[in-house]
């Protein structure tokens, strides 16, 4: 267990940090000593989240669309105006749908594209140039997926993250120079607000899934949370570059055809 002030007066921005993963890992942090930003797209239920997270400690929140470049230079600027620094991004904001490579139309393939990698590498070269490489100092966190054997029935997000983890190692080896660690989580199947997307079809097999995985359970937000914590912590101090998988060994020992056969049935 961390002490209750190990990230005391550290800034930390959580992507997506109105729901699921995110609001764990904001709340973490606010318990930890943190002041936390959180940001998404739909500002009325960033409010709602943002009021029950303030109940843990000093919060912050702008509605902000990673995708887009003004929003998330707006972001850093509130950042800059309100704490002039910022110690730790967490990139958690994302998703995708379930479909068949085949049936993904253009527009499907570039939201997914857009939202998992174009917004992670927006919001972390924003946020460094803003931050991190003038402060000679920084942490990143990036969450992406268990895709180590690719990702049959979303094909689009497996690529997407399979992107963010190689633009990890890359930066680590770059940004080196400026002191600043960067890692990712790759979180397998987790009980989350994010896993209510899922049609019912999809939803009655994850009964079934959790025997399949060897730790015979899906993860739950604090795995994914005590991930993200460690790699921020100067515990983790020696380590970037890497993906830290929270998956119940899901990788090692899953039928991955599952979520495509499904799918497929659809459609037969
Ligand atoms: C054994 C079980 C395995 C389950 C494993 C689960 C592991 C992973 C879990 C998670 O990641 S949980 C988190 C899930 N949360 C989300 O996914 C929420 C966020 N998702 C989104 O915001 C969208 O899915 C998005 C597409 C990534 C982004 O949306 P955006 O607002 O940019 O696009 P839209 O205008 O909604 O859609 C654009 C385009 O995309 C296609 N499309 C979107 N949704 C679907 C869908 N459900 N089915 C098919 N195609 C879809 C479509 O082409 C859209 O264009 P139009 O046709 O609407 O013009
Ligand atoms: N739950 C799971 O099994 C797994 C989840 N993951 C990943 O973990 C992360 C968190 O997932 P989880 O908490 O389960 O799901 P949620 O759907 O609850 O969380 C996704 C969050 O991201 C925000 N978001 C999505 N797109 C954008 C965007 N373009 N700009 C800003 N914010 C955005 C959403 O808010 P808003 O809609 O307001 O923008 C929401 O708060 C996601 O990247 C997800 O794909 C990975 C593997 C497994």
């Amino acid at each position: 267990m961390l002490k209750s002030d190990a990230f005391k007066d550290k800034i930390v921005l959580v992507t997506g940090g109105r729901s699921g993963i995110g609001f764990q890992i904001a709340k973490d942090f606010l318990q930890l000593g943190a002041n936390v930003i959180i940001c998404s797209r739909k500002e009325d239920k960033l409010k709602i989240a943002a009021e029950e997270l303030s109940t843990y400690g000093e919060l912050s929140y702008q509605a902000c669309d990673i995708r887009k470049t003004e929003d998330v230079q707006e972001l850093a600027q509130m950042i800059k105006e309100k704490y002039q620094r910022l110690d730790i991004l967490v990139n958690n904001a994302g998703g995708q749908f379930p479909a068949l490579a085949e049936y993904i139309s253009d527009k499907g393939w570039n939201a997914v594209i857009n939202n998992n990698l174009n917004g992670t590498f927006l919001m972390i070269r924003e946020m460094a140039n803003a931050f991190f490489i003038p402060q000679k100092q920084g942490v990143i966190v990036n969450i992406t997926a268990e895709v180590y054997r690719g990702f049959p029935g979303m094909a689009h997000t497996g690529a997407a993250r399979a992107g963010v983890e190689n633009l990890t190692k890359s930066l680590a080896m770059e940004w080196s120079d400026f002191n600043i660690r960067i890692n990712c989580v790759a979180p397998g199947i987790i009980e989350s607000s994010g896993l209510d997307n899922y049609p019912p079809q999809i939803q009655d097999m994850f009964e079934e899934a959790q025997k399949a995985i060897p730790l015979k359970r899906f993860g739950r937000v604090e795995d994914v949370s005590n991930a993200v914590l460690f790699l921020a912590s100067p515990m983790a101090a020696y380590v970037t570059g890497i993906s830290l998988i929270v998956d119940g060994a899901q990788h090692l020992g899953f039928d991955k055809m599952g979520l495509a056969r499904v799918l497929k049935s659809f459609i037969s």
